[in-house]
C-alpha cells in the first residue's frame, strides 16, 4: 500500500502523523511511505531521517493526497485538505466530528473511508489512540492554567502552590478519565488543592485507591458543582462521552458565582467544550475573557509539545496503521472490533451513532459494512 503523510497545516500544529520509526516499520512490511517535505521538522524529524527509514520525500501535499492509498495525519483534515480526499481513499487521523458539521459533510461528500483515532477502543473500554494525547493535554492543563492565573495574563494573580502562610490555588477537575487524572496529578504536584469530579463510581474508587492522599474526589452533580464553583481558582474541563458533543456543565450565568480572574481550561473543547462560554482558540491566541473569567480553549494542546506528543502518538497508532496497511481497512476492521469502532465515515455514509445523533444525520451500523 502507498501510505502518505502530509505536513500538518492547522495553526501552530507541529506534530506529524508518522515518525521515522513508523515509516521504517511500514517499509519493512512492504509498503511505500510518502512523506511531504518538512512534515516532521516541527517535531524534530528532518527529511533525512525519513529517507534513512526508507521513505520517499514528496514536494507537496497535493502530490501526497493524489498518490497515497492511506493518509496518516494528526489533526482533522482542514478545508483545503478535504477537497483533496477521494473515493476509496483511507484517512486515519483525529476527526472529532460531533461538533463539526462542515467537516462531516465534506468527508461524506469525498467518498473516503475515515477512521477516527478518538473512537478506536481497547479491551478494557479505554480509547488507546486518544489516551496518549489526553495524557499530554492533561499534564499541560495546570501548566497553561497557572500561566493564565498570572495577573498580567488576566488571571487572579494566584500562585498554584501558595507559599508558607498563604494557601494554595483551588483546582476543580471535571472528569476523572485520562485528561482529568493527569491534570489532577500535575496540579497537586504544583502544590494546589485539587478536587476531581466524575460520574463513574468505579472510576472514583480507582482514583481514591491510587491517589487517595494527593487529591479529593466527588460524585459529579449540578449541586456539588454549584457548591465548589465559588471557591475554585481554576476549573479544568475533562469530560467525555465518546464520539458525542461534550455536555455543558457550567453555564454563562454560573460564571457570576466565580471569583473574578478565575480560569477555565476547557480541554474538552475538541468535542465542543463543556462550558457554555467556551469557543476554540489557537496556540497563537489561546485565552480570552468572558464576564471576568479567563478561558483557555486550545483544541490541539499537545501540538505545543510536538516532539513528546508525536512520539507518544506514534507509539499508539503504529500497530493500527500497520494492520490497516497490511490487510486493508475492511479485513483489519472485520478482524478487530476495536479498530472498527474507529470507523466514522465510509463511502458517503456516516457510521458512528453518537456523531449522527449530535448532527442529526442517519447512520449505518459499521458491522454491516465488514460482514
Ligand atoms: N484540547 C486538546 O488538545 C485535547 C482534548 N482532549 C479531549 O479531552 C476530553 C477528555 O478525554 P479523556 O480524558 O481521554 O476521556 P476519558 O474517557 O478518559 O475521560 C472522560 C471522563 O469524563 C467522565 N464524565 C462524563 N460525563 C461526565 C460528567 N457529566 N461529569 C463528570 N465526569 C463526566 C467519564 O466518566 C470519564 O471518566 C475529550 O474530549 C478529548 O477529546 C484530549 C486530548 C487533547
Ligand atoms: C486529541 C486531539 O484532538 C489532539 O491531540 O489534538
Ligand atoms: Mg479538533
Amino acid at each position: 500500500m502507498k501510505i502518505g503523510c502530509p505536513k500538518e497545516i492547522k495553526p501552530q500544529e507541529f506534530r506529524v502523523g508518522m515518525t521515522p520509526n513508523a515509516a521504517m516499520e511500514a517499509v519493512a512490511h512492504g509498503h511505500e511511505v510518502l512523506i511531504e517535505t518538512g512534515a516532521g521538522v516541527g517535531a524534530g524529524f528532518p527529511d533525512a531521517d525519513y529517507v534513512a527509514a526508507g521513505a520517499r520525500i514528496i514536494g507537496t501535499a497535493a502530490e501526497v493526497f493524489a498518490t497515497a492509498d492511506m493518509i496518516v495525519k494528526v489533526k482533522e483534515p482542514q478545508a483545503g485538505e478535504r477537497k483533496m480526499l477521494r473515493e476509496g481513499q483511507l484517512l486515519f487521523t483525529y476527526l472529532h466530528l460531533a461538533p463539526d458539521p462542515e467537516q462531516t459533510h465534506d468527508l461524506l461528500a469525498s467518498g473516503c473511508t475515515a477512521i477516527a483515532y478518538e473512537t478506536v477502543t481497547d479491551r478494557s473500554g479505554g480509547l488507546p489512540l486518544l489516551a496518549p494525547m489526553s495524557e499530554v493535554a492533561g499534564r499541560l492543563a495546570p501548566q497553561v492554567g497557572a500561566w493564565t492565573l498570572q495577573k498580567a495574563n488576566g488571571g487572579r494573580g494566584v500562585l498554584m502552590g501558595g507559599v508558607p502562610g498563604v494557601g494554595p490555588a483551588r483546582v476543580l477537575v471535571l472528569g476523572g478519565g485520562v485528561v482529568g487524572t493527569h491534570a489532577a496529578r500535575i496540579a497537586a504536584g504544583m502544590g494546589a488543592d485539587v478536587t476531581v469530579l466524575d460520574r463513574s463510581l468505579p472510576r472514583l474508587r480507582y482514583l481514591d485507591d491510587v491517589f487517595g492522599g494527593l487529591f479529593k474526589t466527588g460524585y459529579s452533580s449540578a449541586g456539588l458543582l454549584a457548591e465548589l464553583l465559588p471557591q475554585a481558582d481554576m476549573v479544568v474541563g475533562a469530560v467525555l462521552i465518546p464520539g458525542a458533543a461534550a455536555p455543558k456543565l457550567i453555564t454563562r450565568k454560573q460564571l457570576g458565582v466565580m471569583k473574578p480572574g478565575s480560569v477555565l481550561v476547557d480541554v474538552a473543547i475538541d468535542q465542543g467544550g463543556c462550558f457554555e462560554t467556551s469557543r476554540a482558540t489557537t496556540h497563537q491566541d489561546p485565552i480570552y475573557e468572558v464576564d471576568g473569567i479567563m478561558h483557555y480553549c486550545v483544541a490541539n494542546m499537545p501540538g505545543a509539545v510536538a516532539r513528546t506528543s508525536t512520539l507518544a502518538l506514534g507509539n499508539a497508532t503504529m500497530p493500527f496503521m500497520l494492520a490497516l496497511a497490511d490487510k486493508g481497512w475492511k479485513r483489519a476492521c472485520a478482524e478487530d472490533p476495536h479498530l472498527l469502532a474507529g470507523l466514522n465515515v465510509h463511502a458517503g455514509q456516516l457510521t458512528y451513532a453518537a456523531v449522527g445523533e449530535a448532527l442529526g444525520i442517519a447512520t449505518v451500523d459499521p458491522k454491516t459494512l465488514v460482514a
